[in-house]
């Protein structure tokens, strides 16, 4: 791949930074150089790398300064869910600067190579999750998802007398490792019900069974309950681990934490909850990483006693304007034009015309008057249905130049359910 030179954007004007694509030897060092800027321990990562291999070496770029590494950026291609279906989409990660580098335009040179290759690649999306909500907004990534932690107290955990229960309905527990391709369908069955997800390839639910079962203080191996029919089909799962904790009077007061509960059904999710709420010796269930509109404090008997904490959002960024929106559905026609502002990816700045009836979608560069005007993070939060364009309008950050234009797009880019990723990567 070329060699490139950026100029910084940063204060500090640093020149710029020669960024390409890691030789095999340079390897090692992007691995130093990400691990002791996140403050992880190499050995950790070197584990995970040989036990789940997921690294295509050719997505790993380096910034260069002199002849050592000082920057480091790696992504994954992923079939995202987005509406209409799974689409192409770099999963970026891996990202540090040396610490003695920082703030001198070496993540700039990074984030402008990275999206020109992806978007080579034909991939026209591009996510994350970031460390710190202050990096990628202005790299144009805007929060598509959030996820949310809900905190059920055992005194509080009744669910309402009318939650769905079916007696012909039974919970089993199991190792997750032990029941991999079971999960693995029901894992991709979820995954036309939301935006926001994706399958979990080759070792990618090693890595994610990894990270939920490292080695924490009084705390059990990683479970899952599984919600089956009468024939045996697998309804339900949630996996989940359970920590020891003694009250102030010596009792028992352990805490359950759950995490990607997946039920097909609302009765297999009462015996879910049913099953994980009454877990002896604990006190509390913690349930991570739900959706914004997750049915849970719908089915408690007293919603307000939940303590609900928003703790994470999927970042997502439009590498292609007009082919990212040409590949979607929508929940309803749209005629408008949009003009992107997008200062690291000169092609998508300009005006857009979209017209859509729904399926059939075309998007072209036009010259006329803009109904709209956004910068292209706007349209990645917005891009999964829930990041409301009207608020950006609102909050003046985007400008609405034909009044309604806003609502008009937000209803045709609606989805009706909350999007969801349940992976970290
Ligand atoms: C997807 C993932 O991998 S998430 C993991 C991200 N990595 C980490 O958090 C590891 C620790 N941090 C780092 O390695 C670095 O500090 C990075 C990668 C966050 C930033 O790298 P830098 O080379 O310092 O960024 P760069 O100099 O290009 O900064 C560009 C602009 O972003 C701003 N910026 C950079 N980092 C941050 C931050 N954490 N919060 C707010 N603003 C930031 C800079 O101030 C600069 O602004 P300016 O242009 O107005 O001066």
């Amino acid at each position: 791949m070329a060699v490139e030179r950026h100029p910084s954007t940063s204060r500090t004007g640093d020149p710029g930074w020669e960024v390409r694509t890691a030789t095999e030897a340079e390897i090692p060092d992007a691995s130093r150089v990400f691990t002791t800027a996140i403050n992880i321990p190499l050995e950790e990562l070197l584990g995970v790398e040989r036990d789940h291999p997921v690294n295509d070496p050719d997505r790993i770029l380096v910034a260069l300064d002199g002849d050592r590494v000082v920057g480091t950026a790696n992504s994954h291609r992923f079939a995202l869910s987005v509406p209409g279906g799974p689409r192409p989409a770099a999963g970026v990660t891996g990202v540090g600067v040396w610490p003695t580098h920082r703030r001198r335009g070496v993540l700039t040179a990074l984030m402008r190579h990275q999206l020109a290759d992806v978007r080579a690649r034909g991939e026209n999306l591009a996510i994350l999750w970031a460390s710190e909500g202050g990096i990628y907004g202005r790299h144009g990534y805007g929060r598509a998802a959030h996820q949310h932690t809900v905190a059920v107290r055992r005194a509080h955990a009744a669910l309402r007398p009318d939650a769905p229960r079916d007696p012909g309905l039974t919970v089993e527990l199991a190792a997750p490792a032990d029941v991999l391709p079971e999960l693995d369908r029901l894992h991709r069955a979820a995954l036309t019900r939301r935006p926001g997800g994706f399958p979990r390839e080759g070792h990618w639910w090693g890595v994610r069974l990894w990270m939920l079962s490292r080695p924490r203080p009084d705390t059990s191996d990683l479970r899952v309950a599984l919600v089956r029919g009468p024939d045996g089909a697998l309804l339900g799962s949630a996996l989940h681990r359970v920590t020891t904790q003694d009250g102030e009077d010596g009792l028992p007061a352990g805490k359950v934490t759950v995490h990607e509960p997946i039920a097909l059904t609302p009765a297999a999710r009462t015996a879910l909850y049913e099953y994980l709420f009454a877990t002896d010796l604990t006190v509390e269930t913690v349930v991570v990483g739900l959706p914004d509109d997750d049915p849970l404090p719908a089915l408690l008997a007293d919603p307000a006693q939940a303590v609900r904490r928003t703790t994470g959002a999927l970042w997502l960024r439009l590498v292609d304007v007009p082919a990212a929106l040409a590949e979607r559905s929508y929940a309803h026609p749209v005629d408008t034009v949009i003009e992107v502002a997008d200062r690291h990816a000169p092609w998508n700045a300009g005006r857009w015309h979209l017209k859509t009836d729904g399926a059939d979608t075309r998007v072209e560069a036009t010259d006329t008057a803009p109904d709209l005007t956004v910068d292209v993070a706007h349209l990645g939060a917005a891009h999964l249905g829930r990041g409301p364009l009207t608020t950006r309008v609102d909050a003046g950050t985007a400008v609405e130049h034909t009044p309604g234009a806003a609502a008009r797009l937000d209803t045709a880019l609606y989805t009706p359910r909350a999007p969801l990723c349940d992976t970290g990567f």
